[in-house]
């Protein structure tokens, strides 16, 4: 398990490249769970000579000064007092490598990857965002984080950015570990800075250790009331029990005479899980003497050995004894987080998955391959098209409808009384007959009669036609937004949508003239049989010699009238089968059969420019597709790497 925490830093820099580094990502972050230490520590002003400032203080209030200008000249002639946060980091570390200066200087999160190498070897930093450059001067390391630091948020505004720096340092005198340091908890923003920076920086050091897997090394001066350190009261706001913060106290040298840390190092004055770790480190003077590390860890040593009030307690204090603590400590906690990790990978990788698959596949770069993605598009349309009429998917059952329900309501809404009213049949014949009347039957009158009463069945032929017509439309527009694919390719989805509307249209017309065919056909020639069978006069007992100009009256026409009904009925009756016939024929069958045929004649003679046109992707889901893809990557050699440490337990 000794691999345990390079590998969390492996994986902490892979997602830091991803951008998946705890923030506004829509899946859970793996950075999240990987358990971390994040160092949080405040500053306190100081007055260099309060004497001084309260004088000016009534001098301003007495001249009616706005408050602002007193709280200037405060800052002016006040200092801030740091807990010692870069000081301890660089103990842990063995080396000067952090910007100094006043105010807040750690402005971006620096996320500090300590590699221990195998004795012997050279020790070198390299940073993520300058891969491949090795520094093995520390003091081109503290440059590079200023500037790094700068590039994000500007050399001027002294803004904050959430934006971590990702540094690793590979030395035989390190212990394998990954602290975060975060910018200091500050009570009031200096010249330059927004007011609300005070507010950005606890929020930012809050998303960090607000974090269940997050270890809070939370550094107060011991020559400040514990009461008042800002490390303490925000990690006590996310952890109130103390679980997963580990209290350090420096300056414990530059307390009052007379005054020590027993009490707390003790854990009487302020309680927390772990024991409080005490650490010396290198004064302001040392610093500009160029005091270095390794003398500095021996006076340390010396210090906490021979202050009587401390050395029962030298065992565990100082900065080497946090540097193990905190090493054996994170992959304790790591150890313990495997099985959480394990099945958030899974998990992730499940969902990034099936993300992808909705997305679909990535466009092909050559022309054969664009137009094979293209067919293979329009044949999964296609088939979602057929599974709507052959009942597989919704919709078809529709079309039935108009056969079995609208067709014949509509044939029987057809007002045959008005064409063969009394009236209207008097006329027809009487015109048909001309300057002779008909002598037996009135022949061309019955003709002219069925024509215009058949000629209505055109109305109902011509709505079916077009009824079906406008159910097929409806089932191209769901066959569309049905097709996954399509939905990737707006270009594709308008031009396959129009095409299979056009095909619609084209079949619509053919499917008019076929069926309004077969009525025109009815009236073009009259069922012979029908007539032959129909008693005569004679038969039904009528009286042969009546005279020729009885055959106007009314029980004479009625019986035209029942007998045409009667013919347009037997007509109506085989209509109503066969004009569906006509409408599967032409639109159903045809759309089944040929839907995309023009289209895909087209797409045979479309240059390589107009097929790329057409794969246009909306570039939000390419970029969507691109970040899932990485993260899946990442998941995956995350998921092999943790297997193999968890199986070699
Ligand atoms: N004598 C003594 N001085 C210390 C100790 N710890 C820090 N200092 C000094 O206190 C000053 C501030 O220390 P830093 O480590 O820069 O403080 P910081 O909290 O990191 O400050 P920021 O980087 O602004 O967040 C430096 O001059 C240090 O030399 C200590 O234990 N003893």
């Amino acid at each position: 398990m000794d691999n345990l925490i390079s590998l969390v830093n492996k994986i902490q820099r892979a997602c830091t490249a991803l951008g998946d580094h705890g923030e506004s990502s829509a899946l859970p972050t793996l950075w999240d769970s990987l358990p971390a230490i994040a160092v949080v520590g405040g500053q306190v002003i100081f007055l260099s000579d309060p004497s001084l400032f309260f004088s000016r203080f009534s001098l301003s209030l007495s001249l009616s000064l706005s408050l602002s200008l007193s709280l200037s000249l405060f800052l002016s002639y006040s200092f801030f007092q740091s807990s010692g946060k870069s000081s301890v980091l660089e103990s842990v570390v063995g080396k000067d490598f952090l910007p100094r200066g006043s105010g807040i200087v750690t402005r971006r999160p620096l996320v500090l990857q300590l590699h221990k190498s195998d004795e012997g070897t050279r020790e070198y930093a390299e940073f993520l965002h300058l891969p491949r450059k090795r520094f093995t001067d520390f003091a081109a390391v503290r440059k590079e984080i200023q500037e790094e630091t700068d590039r994000e948020t500007g050399r001027s505004s002294k803004q904050i950015s959430t934006v971590p720096i990702h540094l690793s340092i590979y030395s035989p005198m390190v212990v394998n570990l990954t602290l975060i340091d975060l910018p200091g908890l500050t009570k009031v923003a200096v010249e330059g800075q927004p007011d609300s920076i005070v507010h950005d920086i606890e929020n930012m050091v809050r998303s960090y250790i607000e974090k269940p897997n997050c270890i809070i090394l939370a550094i107060s001066p011991a020559n400040q009331d514990i009461a008042t350190s800002d490390a303490i009261k925000i990690s006590r706001e996310v952890d109130p029990t103390g679980e997963r913060t580990i209290g350090v106290l420096t300056k414990i040298d530059l307390m009052d005479k007379g005054t020590d840390a027993v009490d707390m190092l003790e854990g009487r004055a302020y309680r927390l899980k772990f024991p409080w770790i005490g650490v010396v480190n290198r004064s302001q003077a040392d610093i500009n003497k160029n005091v270095d590390m390794i003398a500095a860890r021996r006076r340390e040593r010396e210090y906490f050995n021979s202050t009587p009030e401390y050395k029962h307690l030298a065992n565990r204090m100082g900065s080497e004894h946090l540097a193990k603590m905190l090493s054996k400590h994170l992959e304790t906690v790591i150890k313990s987080k495997i099985p959480g990790i394990q099945s958030l990978i899974s998990k992730t990788i499940n969902e990034i998955e099936t993300e992808l698959t909705r997305l679909g596949k990535p466009v092909a770069a050559d022309a054969g391959g664009k137009l094979y993605a293209i067919m293979e598009i329009c044949r999964s349309f296609d088939q979602i098209f057929k599974d709507h009429l052959d009942g597989v998917r919704p919709g078809g059952d529709k079309i039935y409808n108009v056969f079995d329900n609208q067709l014949p309501a509509a044939l029987k809404r057809l007002q045959f009384d008005k064409q063969l009213s009394m009236e209207n049949i008097r006329k027809l014949i009487t015109e048909a007959d001309g300057y002779q009347p008909h002598l037996i039957a009135p022949e061309q009158g019955y003709r002219r009669l069925i024509e215009s009463t058949l000629v209505t069945i055109r109305g109902p032929a011509e709505a079916a036609v077009d009824a079906v017509h406008s159910l097929l439309k409806d089932l191209v527009h769901k066959a569309v937004s049905e097709t996954l694919d399509l939905k990737q390719y707006p270009g594709l989805r308008a031009e396959v949508g129009a095409a299979a509307i056009d095909s619609l249209d084209r079949m619509r017309d053919e499917s008019k003239r076929a069926t309004l065919q077969l009525v025109d056909m009815e009236s073009g020639y009259l069922t012979v049989d029908f007539f032959r069978k129909l008693p005569q006069d004679v038969d039904k007992g009528g009286n042969p010699t009546h005279s020729i100009f009885d055959r106007y009256n009314d029980s004479y026409l009625r019986r035209i009238g029942t007998t045409i009904l009667s013919y347009v009925n037997m007509v109506c009756a085989t209509l109503r089968h066969s004009i569906p016939k006509s409408i599967v024929y032409c639109q159903v069958r045809e759309a089944k059969r040929s839907l995309l045929d023009h289209f895909f004649t087209d797409l045979g003679k479309m240059e390589t420019k107009r097929l790329s046109s057409l794969l246009n992707e909306d570039p939000a889901i390419m970029e969507r597709r691109s970040g899932l893809g990485k993260r899946l990557e990442l998941y995956r050699s995350a998921q092999a790497e943790i297997d193999a440490v968890a199986w070699s337990k």
